[in-house]
């Protein structure tokens, strides 16, 4: 099924679809069952083809590239969920399915990319980021467990123009089953070790240690006096990029030596890339299961778990997003779930404190869920406005992306949504990294310190490839 598919019988099933179900124009997807790839080998092949694409690959969940845009809408005002949730009931209503799907991986998606806030209080720092991209692909390649498939998706009017797709989702099948074996050949772990760049990112990271003590020290100011009771403060360097990225080598070594991690691109255009390995997922729905994730207090990997477990600061730190977690669940009136024990969960060098909380639910309504949920004091603080409000009073950049939602909604339903952590940003011939830590009543000046220079190390040992940056 997945190799003899011919054109012509291909042609006649998803035209005699069409006459079933289509007028004569509509917003039409048709997907077509692959043998398995590599998904590393197809995105290398085709991400220079298309200006926009995005990846995402979870350890123990599906994967996909998207390629080009079908639909989409930018947003920089206010209420980004709530347009958010149109677009996806709108587009998922017109959308008319040509093929029949047999399983739930290969259902059709609209992938999202939130910033970190509306940043409306914010005019002093403006951001260059919208505060929300959804996109209906025009390309998606999905993989779960060795099943793969190619959707496309496009406007047709009458049914030249559905020929005109066909043959284009038929074009990239045959491009996509040919290359791989080709590509195999060549997929080995290329280094790109790259020692100015490193030696760069080290002097940066020491000059910007004077702002980050200043910045730390007046989160701990605040936690101690009781004005707040969390806070997570980041700090960004940004460096002049000397070489050109292999960004799929790096996703390559970030699954290799990160495996726990969701790895995820988004590239706007070849000067505007976000990408990394998140160890942190916002929730997951598959129906009816759905899953929240708390993770918050960190310990590098060489060291004691014990230690971790025990720490009082640290559980002080994550409680506050179990907190949230619940408090989150209870407003979208969910009120019977399961929450595992603390545990200690490793990312590559990091380890940190994860809480995993399950309900089974009939449906939700991912918007509502990430705007009860986000921002988190995994990533903001406690309570939530008033963390928000010194988060911009301190830090002397936009978030932008840094710790904000992405991920994806399938059309029946389902949804994945992790935060972009524990990754860099290209922009033009430079990249930026940002990383922060939470601070709560019994956080130590230099220990938080060592933690975000933990954090900012791990992006740049794997992004370089080098043993030890300074
Ligand atoms: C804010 C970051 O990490 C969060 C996720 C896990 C553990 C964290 C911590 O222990 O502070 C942070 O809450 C970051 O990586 O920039």
């Amino acid at each position: 099924m997945k190799n003899d598919l011919n054109l012509t019988d291909f042609l006649k099933d998803v035209f005699s679809s069409f006459d079933k179900k289509v007028e004569n124009s509509g917003l039409v997807s048709i997907c077509v069952e692959i043998p398995c790839i590599d998904l590393f080998q197809v995105y290398e092949l085709l991400i220079n083809q298309y200006p926009f694409s995005s990846f995402w690959e979870e350890s123990d969940g599906i994967s996909y590239i998207a390629f080009e845009k079908c639909k989409y809408v930018t947003l920089d005002g206010p209420k980004r969920f709530e347009v958010a949730k149109e677009f996806n009931s709108e587009n998922f209503k017109n959308l008319i399915n040509l093929t029949n799907e047999s399983h739930n991986s290969a259902l059709s998606k609209i992938i999202y990319l939130f910033s970190f806030s509306e940043n409306l209080n914010n005019k002093n720092l403006p951001s260059d980021i919208p505060s929300l991209e959804a996109i209906l692909p025009k390309i998606l390649i999905t993989k779960s467990g060795k099943n793969c498939w190619l959707r496309i998706n496009g406007h047709v009017e009458g049914k030249s123009s559905l020929r005109t797709l066909i043959e284009e989702i038929w074009t990239i099948r045959n491009q996509v089953i040919n290359s791989g074996s080709e590509l195999i050949k060549s997929s080995g772990l290329k280094t790109s070790f790259d020692s100015p760049f490193i030696d760069d990112f080290s002097r940066s990271l020491e000059t910007s240690k004077t702002n980050m003590k200043k910045v730390v020290n007046k989160g701990i100011q605040l936690v101690e006096k009781d004005i707040l009771e969390k806070i997570v403060l980041a700090n960004r360097i940004k460096i002049k990029l000397k070489n050109k990225l292999d960004l799929v080598e790096i996703l390559k070594r970030f699954k290799k030596k990160q495996p726990n991690t969701c790895r995820y691109v988004w590239k706007r255009n070849s000067k505007d890339i976000l990408f990394g390995a998140s160890p942190e997922k916002l929730f997951s729905f598959s129906k009816p299961n759905l899953t929240l994730e708390a993770l918050a207090g960190t310990i590098s990997t060489n060291s004691n778990f014990k230690k971790l477990l025990k720490s009082t600061k640290d559980l002080k730190e994550h409680n506050y997003v179990i907190q949230h977690l619940i408090k989150s669940l209870e407003v979208s009136k969910i009120t019977n779930f399961k929450k595992s024990d603390i545990k200690v969960n490793s990312f590559g060098d990091i380890s940190h404190l994860q809480t995993l909380i399950f309900s089974k639910v009939e449906n939700i309504c991912p918007f509502e869920l990430l705007k009860n949920l986000h921002p988190s004091p995994a990533v903001c603080g406690y309570p939530k406005n008033a963390a928000l409000d010194w988060i911009n009073t301190l830090e002397s950049f936009p978030r932008g992306n840094y710790a904000s939602p992405m991920g994806w909604v399938d059309s029946s339903g389902n949804a994945s949504f992790l935060l972009a952590i524990r990754g860099a940003r290209c922009i033009e011939e430079n990249i930026e990294f940002t990383a922060g830590s939470g601070i709560v009543s019994g956080s130590v000046l230099e220990k938080e310190i060592d933690e975000i220079k933990l954090k900012f190390e791990s992006i740049v040992k794997q992004i370089f490839c080098a043993k030890n940056p300074r």
